[in-house]
C-alpha cells in the first residue's frame, strides 16, 4: 500500500536560519503518527511545507500520491489542519466563522457543528475577540474536524486546553481514528504522543533523528532499579557497568541502568540487599537519556 504522506529529503532554509534539513519519512493510511521535538526543532516548518504554506528549498513530498506543490489545492480538500497558533477575524462570531470555513470546504453540516461545539463546550455565539487562547483552539479543532478529512494534521493541538478538555479532544481523535482517518500529530509533550500514537518521528535541530514505534521506544534497556537495604551506602556496585545514575533515599538506593538485565541481576546478586524493584522508565526519561544533548 502506498503511504498517505511520503516525504523525501525535504529541506527548508529561511535565509540564514536553518529551518529543516533533509527530512525523509512516510506515514501509512490509518496511522496515528507523532512528530516530536523540542521548540524550534522544525515541526511547524515541516507541516507548513507539507501544506504548501511555504515552499521547500529542496526535496519533495506527496500526500495521497500527489505532489504537495503541484497539487496543493486538491490535497487541501482532504486535510483537516489545526495550526499551533490560530488567528481569526476578531469581530466575527464563532458560528459565522465556522460556517464561513465550512462553506469554503463545501461541507456545511449544522448538526456536526453543534455536536462538536457541545462536546468541546464552545459557545458558538461569542465573538472571536472575546475568546481565550484555549477557546480559540477549540474553534480551530471544530474547523479541522468539520469536513471529515482523510488526513488530520495537528500542530501542537493541546496547547491552551485544560486537562478535561484535552481528554475530550483525545476522545474525538479516537473516534476519527476508528473511522480510518490518518492523524499526524506534532507535539513537544511525549506523554500525549505516547497516549495516542502508533509511531513517532523524532526531530531535533532541523534533522530527523529517528522514526520508531512507541512500542520499540519503550522496549529498550533503560530501567529504574530500586535496591532496599538497611545501609544502602554500603552496597558495593562498583563492578557493575551500565549504571547511569544513582541516589540514596532513606533505605533505598535508586539506580538508572542502561544495559543487559541478566548481567545486572547476576552482578547485583552478590550484594546484600533486602529487596529489589525493577521498573520501566517513562517515555520522557527515555527521550532525555537517548536524545538530549
Ligand atoms: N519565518 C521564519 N523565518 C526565519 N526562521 C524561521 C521561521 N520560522 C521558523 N524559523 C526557524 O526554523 C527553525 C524551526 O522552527 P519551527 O517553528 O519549525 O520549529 P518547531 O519545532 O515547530 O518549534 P515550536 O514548537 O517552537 O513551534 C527554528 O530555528 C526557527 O527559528
Amino acid at each position: 500500500m502506498k503511504p498517505i504522506v511520503d516525504i523525501a529529503g525535504l529541506t527548508k532554509v529561511y535565509g540564514k536560519s536553518r529551518g529543516i534539513t533533509d527530512i525523509t519519512f512516510s506515514i501509512e493510511e490509518g496511522e496515528v503518527f507523532g512528530f516530536i521535538g523540542p521548540n524550534g526543532a522544525g515541526k511547524s516548518t515541516t507541516i507548513r511545507t507539507l501544506l504548501n504554506i511555504i515552499f521547500p528549498t529542496s526535496g519533495s513530498a506527496s500526500i495521497m500520491g500527489k505532489d504537495i506543490v503541484a497539487h496543493s489545492k486538491e490535497i487541501r480538500r482532504h486535510i483537516g489542519y489545526l495550526p499551533s497558533e490560530v488567528f481569526y477575524y476578531d469581530d466575527m462570531k464563532v458560528i459565522d466563522l465556522i460556517r464561513f470555513s465550512a462553506a469554503f470546504r463545501q461541507s456545511r453540516s449544522e448538526r456536526r457543528i453543534a455536536e462538536l461545539a457541545a462536546r468541546l463546550d464552545l459557545d458558538l455565539n461569542r465573538k472571536i475577540e472575546d475568546l481565550s487562547f484555549g477557546n480559540r483552539k477549540k474553534v480551530g479543532i471544530v474547523q479541522a474536524l468539520l469536513h471529515e478529512p482523510k488526513l488530520l494534521i495537528l500542530d501542537e493541538p493541546t496547547g491552551g486546553l485544560d486537562p478535561l478538555m484535552q481528554n475530550t479532544f483525545f476522545e474525538l481523535l479516537k473516534e476519527e481514528r476508528a473511522k480510518g482517518t490518518t492523524i499526524f500529530f506534532s507535539s513537544h509533550i511525549l506523554s500525549e504522543v505516547q497516549r495516542m500514537c502508533d509511531r513517532v518521528a523524532i526531530i531535533k535541530e532541523g534533522s530527523l533523528i529517528k522514526v520508531e514505534t512507541i512500542e520499540n521506544l519503550l522496549r529498550n534497556n533503560l530501567r529504574h532499579i530500586t535496591l532496599t537495604s538497611r545501609q544502602p551506602e554500603s552496597l558495593d556496585l562498583s563492578g557493575i557497568r551500565g549504571i547511569v545514575k544513582q541516589e540514596i533515599a532513606g533505605t533505598r538506593l535508586k539506580l538508572l541502568y542502561d544495559g543487559d538485565m541478566r548481567t545486572f541481576v547476576q552482578d547485583v546478586s552478590r550484594c546484600a540487599f533486602l529487596d529489589i524493584l525493577i521498573e520501566e522508565p517513562s517515555l520522557d526519561e527515555i527521550f532525555l537519556h537517548y536524545y538530549a544533548k
